[in-house]
């Protein structure tokens, strides 16, 4: 089934799945803010965001979302989670009735500690929503290897039509109804992918770096469960698995910006870390929900310079011992 896609953001996740959706067979629509990105995914590169990388032919960029988003059989919303709201104000009111919107940014909004699909739903109340995560590098969806990723919608045949029309042999889509689940795992990774850089950048270890990624995911189960998520989405490809990818690569910007934070570095003019804005909200929403989440805490306060890595690090192992599981 191939339909026309707009993609709303030019940056290297929605470049490169702009070229996904193109390499499933859809007829493809992006738009980006910014001029200078337009002319060059029409010169078929994006050397801002992709630099290196030959952009698919075939991909219709614009400034003017209400020509990106005629005649589109869903849209995906590829902009940072922090100005998704922003975005949704803007063009909202040139989506299609009942298309639709598909959530690819990672993270919960800082200001009012909603999940993007209820942002979503406030600008879209007619649209169905679906999230698409899981370990997926731009740069590698871009270069044609190969990965899985899941596709969430509450009306679960919506997910699995979104997945059929963008699956190619090299990007493979599941698909599940649980919405929440998928957007609380790929919120909470990149929380925890900084911490794993500062761990690796502090020259803490390979065993701290292992004991904090298993205790982070008790954390991310927890809240996951509290949010009502289904235990095998935490376990799937937008919790599990894409915790593994960017807590253990420097090629995620999450774990270069904790990276550079380990070893004292300049953290001004970095790249987008979505880690960093959802770090505070989900102690936060942690905290207002009585959920024990320790190294989410840890990062927030050392994010906000409340306290010092070997502060955190000192804290988190001298809490009161207790059992392994719960
Ligand atoms: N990169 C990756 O490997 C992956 C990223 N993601 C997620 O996708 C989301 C986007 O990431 P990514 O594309 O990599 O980020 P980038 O920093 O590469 O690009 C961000 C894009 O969003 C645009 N943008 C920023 N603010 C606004 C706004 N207010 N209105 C309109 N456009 C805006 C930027 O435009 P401009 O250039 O004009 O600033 C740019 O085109 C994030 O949530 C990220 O976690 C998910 C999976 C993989
Ligand atoms: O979410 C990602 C891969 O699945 C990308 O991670 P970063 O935003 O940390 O680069």
């Amino acid at each position: 089934m191939s339909m026309r896609v707009a993609v709303l953001g030019g940056g290297a996740w929605g470049t490169a799945l702009a070229m996904q959706m193109r390499r499933a067979g859809n007829a493809v629509a992006l738009w980006a803010r910014d001029e200078a990105t337009v002319e060059a995914i029409r010169r078929r590169e994006n050397p801002a965001y992709l630099p290196g990388i030959e952009v698919d032919a075939g991909i219709e960029a614009s400034t003017d979302w209400a020509a990106t988003l005629d005649g589109a059989g869903c849209v995906l919303a590829v902009i940072p989670a922090q100005s998704l709201r922003g975005a949704l104000a803007k063009v909202a009111g040139s989506v299609p009735a009942d298309v639709p919107m598909v959530l690819c940014a990672k993270g919960i909004e800082h200001d009012s500690g909603l999940l993007l699909s209820q942002v979503a739903a406030e600008f879209l109340p007619n649209n169905p929503v679906a999230a698409l995560s899981g370990p997926s590098f731009a740069a590698d969806l871009a270069n044609g290897l190969p990965t899985a990723v899941v596709i969430a919608a509450r009306e679960e045949p919506m997910a699995v039509r979104l997945a059929q029309a963008f699956s190619t042999e090299r990007f493979r889509c599941y698909s599940t109804g649980d919405l929440v689940g998928v957007e609380i795992g790929g919120a909470l990774k990149n929380v925890f992918a900084i911490a794993a850089g500062a761990v690796t950048g502090a020259g803490l270890g390979a065993s701290a770096q292992a004991a904090m990624v298993t205790r982070g995911f008790v954390e991310l189960r927890r809240i996951a469960q509290a949010f009502g998520a289904e235990p095998e989405t935490v376990m799937g490809l937008s919790g599990l698995g894409d915790l593994l990818l960017t807590c253990s690569s420097a090629q995620s910007r999450n774990f270069a910006y904790g990276l550079a934070l380990g070893r004292g570095e300049s953290l001004a003019g970095r790249p987008l870390a979505e880690g960093v804005a959802t770090a505070g909200i989900a102690a936060t929403i942690a905290g207002r929900r009585g959920i024990e989440a320790p190294i989410i805490s840890a990062v927030a306060a050392i994010l906000a310079g409340s306290i010092t890595i070997n502060e955190a690090v000192s804290a988190l192992m001298t809490r009161p011992l207790r059992a392994e599981a719960g």
